[in-house]
Order: structure tokens, then C-alpha cells, then sequence
């Protein structure tokens, strides 16, 4: 066996216990081997990471997003949601070419590789340069062609459902397995019916998770319940997009039957308070959902209506926000919120990881809690939740290979994609305006 070894950092496990112990991987499996105090010295490593004074933790699982958003950060803030889509997002988005999107997500995983992030699930155009950059990055992720059909006609619109498919088959596996893909249909109102009904007989047939926009603003509820006179997931429950394997982003809106549908059907809702806040969206109800048994996972939406991709932030968010909306301090408390940044998001979009046990996946944050915004640690778990920020991120791992070690990316260049992203957003910007 090849082994890595992650040496002398305390464990965080699945309940939220910590342990101190080293983390033994074999990098020819990609998988946790061993862990255990002191036991480095019992394997003939290839190469260690130091992690003294590290807390050792799952890698964090960006649960939705839209990577290549990064080209649009600070381009249009203030603005609620359809506005912002549709006078500044949607056209700087009709003059993206595939070069811009490779750039923006190269740009968008370095700052994801950077604070500890080694999974996400994007939703965007150019699937084939988001899988090329995923693969050279050492990524994990569930890639889709967003498909928009409002305002398209029937054969345009059948050209868009083409395209979500042939990505969805052409890269399912991709990347050694990192990759694998679902069918996004970007949400209730903006396909139209009947491609929403095709969207779910393809997945269905195709055997592929449905990912969708849902329940994210009353602008969008309301015409919902007023043409139609059901809640929207009740629709979408009609059209068979309420499946175990399916995952929603938002469900800010969601009435208390509309979570007890959620949960029985073991559907992931991804939750995005950054962009909820930001957009004025609401604030979703997550302690109820959590009540209910629902899979919580965590995203930061796009780079835009954020305006960072670092899961920190956002798990901090989900748990403030949520004792907010709940208007209860105990709700959405740090284990709730760090649980549904890892193994929540990894289990809501379908992919390993989310959990540092023998046998699973070693996809890992090592975290330096020696900064003077962490002292003094009580309690390192609600340093995590609270105080914890992604640039304190000392290594990450995925798949048993190093992404960055001492805060160096090692598998994206990244002055050279720094440069590459900030010329090619000004150059679309222009041509947009
Ligand atoms: C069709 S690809 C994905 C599409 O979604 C847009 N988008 C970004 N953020 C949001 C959001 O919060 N709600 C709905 N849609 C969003 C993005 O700009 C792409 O056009
Ligand atoms: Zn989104």
C-alpha cells in the first residue's frame, strides 16, 4: 500500500467528537485506511502531512452552486432576485463564451481547494470545461446543464434538453469517478411544463439525479399557487421530481406540508443563506426541516449572490440565520450546521465523503486552529461553526491526493488562472454592456 499519512492532529468524527490521532491513507484506493493515536509510525508512508495543532475534518461539501460565477462577483449587487437575473445575470450570461467559463470555475475551485472545500454540485453552461478544469483540479463533483426553456421556442428549447443529456451521459464517471452528473432543469417557472416532464422522464430513464431551483422567493411561489392552486413542490411532486435521488436548492418558502413531503420522500434540500440573505429571498426554516428528518446539505449558490464560494462563511450563516428565523438561539446549533456542510451535502447530492471514517473516502480539511481569532479553544467545535475562516485551511485532500499542502495549490496554477479570469470578465463585461 501507498500510504499518506496525516500525522498528529485532532480527528473531528461523524457525531462531532474529537480524538487526537494521525489518518493513514491509501493513495492507491483513494481511501481512509487507518486512524488511530500515534499509528504513523507503523506505516512506511510516501509522504506526510504535518497537522500539529490542526483539527483534521472532513472536506466541506459545496452543495449548489454555479462555479464560473466568479467572473460576475460584484457585477450586479442590491438587487432582488428576477430583477438580478434578468436586467444584469442573464445578459452577461448570453455573452459567455466556453473559454469563460473554463476560466471562472478554475478560479472559483482554487478558492474552493483554499477553504477546504473538495465536493460541489454546479449547475451552469460549458458542462465540458467545468469537467475539464474539475479533473485537472483533483475535485469531487456533480456536474449539470442548467436548462432554461421561457421565452425559447420548442425547438430551441429541445436543443437545451439535448444538451443536458449529452453531458449527463458523456461525463457520469469522469475524472477516475470523481464526476458524476445530473439533469438541472433550473426550476418550476422557468421550464415550461412539458419540458419539466421530459427533464424527469430523461433522468428517470438515464438513472441521474434531478437538480432544481425551487421555492426560493414569494415571486416566485405565489403565480404558482394562484394558476395553479397547489404549492409548488406539490406540483412537483406531480411531475415525479420529489424522488429520493433529487435534490432542491433553496426551499426557502416551503409550508409545513411541502417538508413532511420532503422528508418522507428523501429529497436533499440545499440551503444557501448567503444568497438568501443577499437577495432578500427569506429565510428558510431549516431547525423545522431538520425536525422533520429532512437532508440538509449547504451551498453558497453562485459567486455572485454571495460573494465568496467559502463553505466557512456559509455554514456560519446557516447557523445564525437559523436561529433567527427560528427566533431561538438554540436552533441550528454548530453540530447541525458543520454535519450539513459535510455529510448532509454529501449525502443530499449523492456523492461519497462528508465523514472521516476507515473505509470511506479521504476527502479532508486539515484546519490550523493556532490564530488568534481562535484563542482561546474551548471548544473547537464551536470554533469550527463560529469563528473558524477558510483561509485557516493548512492542506486539503480529495481522493487520497493532496490539493494544497501549506497553503499552496498544487494542482492549478494559480497566479496564471488569477490573471486568466480577471481579463476574460472585463472582456465580458464589455461585450455585455
Ligand atoms: C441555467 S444555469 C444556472 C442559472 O442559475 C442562475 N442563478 C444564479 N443564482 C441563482 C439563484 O439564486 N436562483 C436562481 N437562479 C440563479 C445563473 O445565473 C444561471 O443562469
Ligand atoms: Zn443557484
Amino acid at each position: 500500500m501507498n500510504a499518506l499519512c496525516i500525522i498528529g492532529g485532532r480527528v473531528l468524527r461523524p457525531d462531532c467528537s474529537v480524538e487526537n490521532a494521525d489518518v493513514v491513507i491509501d493513495t492507491d484506493t483513494g481511501r481512509i485506511h487507518d486512524i488511530g493515536e500515534d499509528i504513523a509510525a507503523d506505516y512506511d508512508a510516501a509522504e506526510t502531512l504535518d497537522a500539529d495543532g490542526c483539527l483534521v475534518m472532513p472536506g466541506l461539501v459545496n452543495a449548489h452552486t454555479h462555479v464560473a460565477m466568479t467572473l460576475l462577483r460584484g457585477y450586479a449587487d442590491d438587487k432582488p432576485l428576477d430583477s438580478w437575473l434578468r436586467e444584469d445575470i442573464w445578459p452577461a450570461e448570453a455573452e459567455l463564451e466556453p473559454e469563460d467559463v473554463r476560466a471562472g470555475t478554475e478560479l472559483g475551485l482554487i478558492e474552493m481547494i483554499r477553504s477546504g472545500t473538495t465536493t460541489f454540485a454546479d449547475m451552469y453552461f460549458e458542462v465540458p470545461e467545468i469537467a475539464a478544469a474539475v479533473e485537472a483540479s483533483g475535485m469531487r463533483a456533480r456536474l449539470g446543464h442548467g436548462i432554461v426553456t421561457v421565452a425559447k421556442d420548442d425547438a430551441e428549447a429541445a436543443t437545451d434538453i439535448e444538451e443536458g443529456l449529452r453531458v449527463a451521459r458523456e461525463f457520469d464517471g469522469a475524472a477516475d469517478g470523481r464526476i458524476h452528473t445530473a439533469f438541472m432543469p433550473h426550476s418550476l417557472t422557468t421550464v415550461d411544463e412539458k419540458f419539466l416532464r421530459e427533464s424527469v422522464a430523461t433522468a428517470r430513464e438515464n438513472e441521474i439525479p434531478l437538480h432544481f431551483h425551487a421555492n426560493e422567493t414569494t415571486d416566485e411561489v405565489d403565480p404558482i399557487v394562484e394558476e395553479r392552486d397547489q404549492r409548488p413542490l406539490a406540483y412537483a411532486d406531480e411531475l415525479g421530481m420529489v424522488s429520493e435521488e433529487d435534490f432542491l436548492a433553496h426551499g426557502v418558502h416551503v409550508d409545513a406540508a411541502e417538508i413532511e413531503l420532503l422528508a418522507e420522500r428523501g429529497t436533499g434540500v440545499i440551503h444557501c443563506p448567503a444568497s438568501n440573505m443577499k437577495l432578500a429571498s427569506g429565510i428558510a426554516p431549516v431547525q423545522q426541516m431538520l425536525d422533520a428528518g429532512v437532508t440538509v446539505g449547504i451551498g453558497t449558490d453562485g459567486a455572485a449572490s454571495n460573494n465568496d464560494l467559502d463553505m466557512f462563511d456559509e455554514l456560519r450563516d446557516a447557523a445564525m440565520l437559523g436561529k433567527l428565523g427560528a427566533d431561538d438561539a438554540s436552533a441550528v446549533p454548530a453540530e447541525a450546521a458543520i454535519t450539513a456542510a459535510t455529510a448532509g451535502s454529501a449525502d443530499a447530492i449523492g456523492l461519497p465523503g462528508g465523514r472521516i471514517e476507515e473505509g470511506g473516502v479521504a476527502d479532508i480539511a486539515v484546519v490550523d486552529l493556532d490564530a488568534p481569532h481562535l484563542a482561546p479553544a474551548h471548544d473547537v467545535v464551536s470554533h469550527l461553526a463560529y469563528a473558524v475562516r477558510g483561509s485557516d485551511v493548512r492542506h486539503t485532500i480529495c481522493d487520497g491526493q493532496i490539493l494544497m499542502r501549506d497553503r499552496e495549490v498544487l494542482t492549478l496554477d494559480e497566479e496564471e488562472v488569477v490573471e486568466t479570469a480577471c481579463e476574460r470578465a472585463m472582456a465580458l463585461v464589455e461585450r455585455a454592456e
